[in-house]
C-alpha cells in the first residue's frame, strides 16, 4: 500500500486516519493535507503525523485518499492532478462524486476507487461500499478494501448503486441518532430522568442491533416477538403507522439518494 496521503481531514478524514493508526499503521506511513492551519496543528499534535500541503502530500503518496466535501473536489483534483505519481491509486470518499468525474481530471489511466464510508468507522464498526473506476484492476480494489477494512465491513457494489448506498449507510447513522434523540425526549416527556432515559434507549438500540446481526432473523420476526396481542408495542406501532413513519423513511432516503446524485454536478 506504501505511503497513504489523506487529503482533507475533517470528520471523515480524521475517522479514517485514526482507524488506520489503531489498526497498526505507523504514523510515518501516512501524510495528511488539511487546509485549515488550526486543524492541521491539532492533527499533528494528536496523532504525530506529518501534515503538509496537498501537492507535496500527493507527490510522495502511493495511495491518495480524497476526503474533502464534494463541492471542493473539483478544485482539489485540479490542484493535485499533475503531481499524482504514475501508478498511484486515487480513492475518493466523497458523496456523489463519480469515478468518471475524477478520471476526467486526473492523468489518463489513473486507477480510481469510489468509496462510501460511514462514521461508525470511528469505533471500528464502519460500513463501506467500494466501486471500481475504469482503470482499476482487482489489486487496486483489494488495496482499497484493505484500507477500509481496518475500520469495519466492506462490500463491493456497482457504481450505479453508490447514491443509494450513500442514502442508506453513508447518512444512515444520522437517522439512528435522530431516532435515539426522539426516544430519549419521549422518555423525558413520560417523566424519566434524562440519564435514565438515555441509558435505556442506548442499550435498547445496542441490544436490538446485536440481535439483528447475531440471529440473522428478519426484522419483522424480531418485531413480532416484541408485539404481544393487545399489548403496548402494537399500540405504539399503530401510532407510528398513523403518522406514516415508514413512508417518511422511504421519502427521506429518496431525498438523500437524489441529493447525492446532484452533488456530482457541484451543486
Ligand atoms: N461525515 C460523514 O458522515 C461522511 C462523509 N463522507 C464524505 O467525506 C467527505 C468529507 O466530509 P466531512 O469529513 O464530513 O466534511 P468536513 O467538512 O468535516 O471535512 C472536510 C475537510 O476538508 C478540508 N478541506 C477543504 N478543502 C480543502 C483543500 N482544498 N485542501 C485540503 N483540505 C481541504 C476542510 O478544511 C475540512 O477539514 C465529503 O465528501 C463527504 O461526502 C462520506 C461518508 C460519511
Ligand atoms: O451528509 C453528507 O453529505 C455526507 C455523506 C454521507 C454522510 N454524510
Amino acid at each position: 500500500m506504501g505511503l497513504v496521503a489523506v487529503i482533507g481531514a475533517g470528520v471523515m478524514g480524521e475517522t479514517l486516519l485514526s482507524g488506520l493508526l489503531r489498526a497498526g499503521r505507523a504514523p510515518g506511513d501516512l501524510v495528511v493535507a488539511e487546509r485549515r492551519p488550526d486543524r492541521a496543528a491539532e492533527l499533528r499534535a494528536k496523532y504525530g503525523v506529518e501534515v503538509i500541503g496537498n501537492v507535496e502530500a500527493v507527490e510522495k503518496a502511493d495511495t491518495v485518499v480524497l476526503v474533502v466535501k464534494p463541492q471542493d473536489m473539483g478544485a482539489v483534483v485540479d490542484e493535485i492532478a499533475g503531481s499524482v505519481k504514475p501508478g498511484a491509486l486515487v480513492v475518493s470518499l466523497a458523496a456523489g462524486i463519480t469515478t468518471e468525474f475524477l478520471e476526467q481530471r486526473l492523468p489518463a489511466g489513473t486507477p480510481v476507487v469510489r468509496v462510501m464510508p460511514n462514521t461508525p468507522a470511528l469505533v471500528d464498526q464502519g460500513m463501506a461500499a467500494i466501486s471500481a473506476g475504469a482503470h482499476c484492476d482487482d489489486e487496486h480494489l483489494a488495496h482499497a478494501e484493505s484500507l477500509l477494512s481496518a475500520v469495519g465491513k466492506v462490500v463491493q457494489v456497482a457504481e450505479k448503486h453508490q447514491d443509494a448506498v450513500t442514502a442508506i449507510s453513508g447518512s444512515g447513522p444520522a437517522y439512528i441518532f435522530y431516532v435515539t434523540e426522539a426516544m430519549i425526549e419521549a422518555g423525558v416527556f413520560l417523566g424519566l430522568p434524562r440519564t435514565t432515559a438515555t441509558e435505556l434507549v442506548v442499550q435498547t438500540l445496542y441490544g436490538a442491533a446485536t440481535m439483528l446481526r447475531e440471529t440473522g432473523d428478519h426484522p419483522s420476526v424480531l418485531r413480532e416477538n416484541v408485539t404481544s396481542p393487545g399489548g403496548t408495542t402494537v399500540a405504539a406501532l399503530r401510532t407510528l403507522d398513523d403518522h406514516k413513519v415508514r413512508a417518511a423513511f422511504i421519502s427521506a432516503l429518496e431525498a438523500a439518494r437524489d441529493r447525492s446524485h446532484e452533488l456530482a454536478s457541484g451543486q
